[in-house]
């Protein structure tokens, strides 16, 4: 498994050893010890799936303590682009995001540490989304960010994605104070 420090401290991609043959392809999409070794540590408690039309934007969603959630995030079936945003305060890259394009292709997986916000947009129709999460869905503790804010200043690739109303009601980062 290989694995990618990227610059947000604690974002770490994972891309699998792809074995193929020809019944197709068979690889590992998660080992708690490689991944722990590398860093990705955190108690699973939650597996999630969504599917999505091309153009669905969902996010820039976490969840506050004591519900924060690290996340571990691919894509089984389709392409999106993912991004998130480090809302650490003690961090030295807070406010600043990163994107990771995730396919069955790559079939790469990506660690979010909790104390980020988390989005994506599909770039293909039925973009499958599988994704753990450390702690157990807390509709109270929930929080996002808005995906266009202009303070974020994210490029998503897209003019005008598919947004739920909860998301295109969120705020921007100006103002807001970091639970994290
Ligand atoms: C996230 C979640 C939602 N739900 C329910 C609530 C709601 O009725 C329905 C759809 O919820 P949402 O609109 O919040 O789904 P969605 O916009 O896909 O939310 C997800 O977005 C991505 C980007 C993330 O990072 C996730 O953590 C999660 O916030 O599913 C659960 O039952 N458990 C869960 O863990």
């Amino acid at each position: 498994m290989e694995v990618k420090h990227h610059a947000l401290p604690g974002l770490i991609e994972f891309v699998p050893r792809v074995f193929a043959d020809e019944r197709g392809v068979f690889f590992e999409s998660f080992s708690a010890r490689l991944m722990e070794q590398a860093g990705a540590v955190a108690n699973w408690v939650q597996d999630n799936q969504s599917r999505s039309k091309k153009g669905v934007l969902r996010g820039l969603h976490f969840q506050r303590p004591p519900h924060a959630q690290a996340k571990m995030v691919r894509v089984a079936q389709g392409r999106a682009l993912d991004v998130v945003v480090d809302l650490r305060r003690d961090s030295p890259t807070y406010g600043q995001h990163a994107k990771v394009e995730l396919s069955t292709e790559k079939s790469n997986v990506l660690f979010v540490p909790a104390g980020f916000a988390h989005g994506f947009v599909a770039l293909e129709d039925d973009t499958l989304f599988l994704y753990k999460c450390s702690d157990y869905y807390a509709p109270a503790a929930e929080g996002g960010l808005h995906w266009n804010d202009p303070d974020l200043g994210i490029d998503w690739g897209i003019e005008s994605p598919l947004v739920s109303g909860k998301d295109e009601e969120l705020p921007g980062i100006r103002g807001f104070e970091s639970p994290f």
